[in-house]
């Protein structure tokens, strides 16, 4: 069987989160035209299941319910409640995942959304997002976490960590190698010399240095040296300026300072449909762009725009 046709590997993500309710509501929408599996327990998910030995077997059940290649998380699931008892396995799911895609098994990973602190309370994880977890897994050290809805992607260029150190984290080397690995992503999506566009850090991108210096010591000399190599950059811009609809025109993505300057343009302009891909790993991964919403877990209220988009990105992709 070719890649394109294995079927795509969901990891549950955090059981009291409205992965469980989108799962289902994504299963009721695709069925078999687009065959997924969940790695988690069975009987967490809000709909029919049809329980799995082996990915190879959800191409047959994916018409019957949701295939799940199920493992026991012990204690039932209370929406909206993280437990501590199902923390280790819901960090299992994802290092499952991550080895089946590897070993050939399933084309692609998507992944439902964890809640950080649950893992980090009840499992002791390290790890500040699947991103940084993920790059762990499949033995790389850079990794660029990339945003995607149909009218615009982002780059944020430093992500969890706090404001405060971003500045410090923001290196010429590092700046390069984000830079770098997007424009090599995009390459292989089809873009011939994709046009970046690079967000300065300051108010007014530094105005030239009366508002912070990062962009005259960090940024511009980035842009200079792979600007001869090259690739099409525009900036450092002005970031209040560059996401209103004439402006993303000019590029196919933007690169971003940190987690915030990059998602609230891209989560405003379509929070139902963003996707959240990383960028540098050996397989593909794919995401919805929202988290676990504790608040609406439950109420059969959750959208599944973002994650059906998810798992379409991850199809496209992997072949
Ligand atoms: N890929 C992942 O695993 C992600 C995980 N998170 C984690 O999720 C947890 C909660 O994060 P928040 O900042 O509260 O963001 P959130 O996205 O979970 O919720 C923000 C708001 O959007 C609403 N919302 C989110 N998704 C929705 C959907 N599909 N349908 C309808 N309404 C929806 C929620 O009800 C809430 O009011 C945190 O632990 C965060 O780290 C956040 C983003 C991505
Ligand atoms: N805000 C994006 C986010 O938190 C997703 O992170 P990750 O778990 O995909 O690394």
């Amino acid at each position: 069987m070719s890649r394109a046709d294995l079927p795509i590997a969901l990891s549950i993500g955090e059981p009291a989160g409205i992965g469980p309710e989108i799962i289902a509501k994504a299963w009721e929408r695709l069925g078999a035209e687009l065959p997924f599996f969940v790695i988690g327990d069975a009987r967490h998910i809000d709909g029919p299941v049809e329980t799995i030995s082996h990915p190879s077997e959800a191409h047959r059940a994916v018409h019957r319910g949701v295939p799940v290649l199920t493992r026991d998380f012990g204690p039932p699931r209370r929406p909206g409640e993280a437990q501590a008892a199902h923390a280790a396995h819901v960090i299992a799911a994802i290092r499952d995942g991550v080895a089946l895609v590897m070993q050939g098994e399933a084309a692609a990973l998507t992944t439902a959304p964890i809640h950080k602190k649950a893992l980090k309370d009840g499992a002791g994880f390290s790890f500040p997002g699947h991103t940084e977890y993920l790059a762990h897994l499949a033995g790389v050290d850079d990794v660029v976490m990339m945003l995607a809805c149909p009218d615009l992607r982002v780059v944020p260029a430093t992500i969890h960590i706090p404001l405060a150190d971003v500045p410090a984290a923001l290196t010429r080397d590092h700046l390069t190698r984000v830079i770098r690995i997007t424009h090599a992503a995009l390459q292989s999506q089809g873009y011939g010399n994709p046009r970046i566009a690079v967000a300065g850090l300051n108010p007014h991108a530094g105005e030239g240095g009366a508002i912070g210096r990062e962009e005259i010591e960090t940024i511009i000399p980035v842009l200079g040296d792979l600007r001869a190599e090259g690739l099409a950059l525009a900036g450092p811009l002005p970031a209040d300026t560059m996401f209103h609809a004439g402006a993303r025109k000019g590029y196919d993505v933007a690169i971003c300072m940190y987690h915030d300057q990059a998602l609230v343009p891209i989560k405003t302009i379509d929070f139902a449909g963003g996707v959240n891909v990383t960028l540098g790993l050996p397989f593909v991964r794919t995401s919805p762009d929202h988290g676990t919403a504790f608040d609406i877990a439950g109420l059969g209220r959750a959208d599944p725009t973002s994650l059906i988009a998810a798992l379409r990105m991850a199809r496209e992709m992997a072949v």
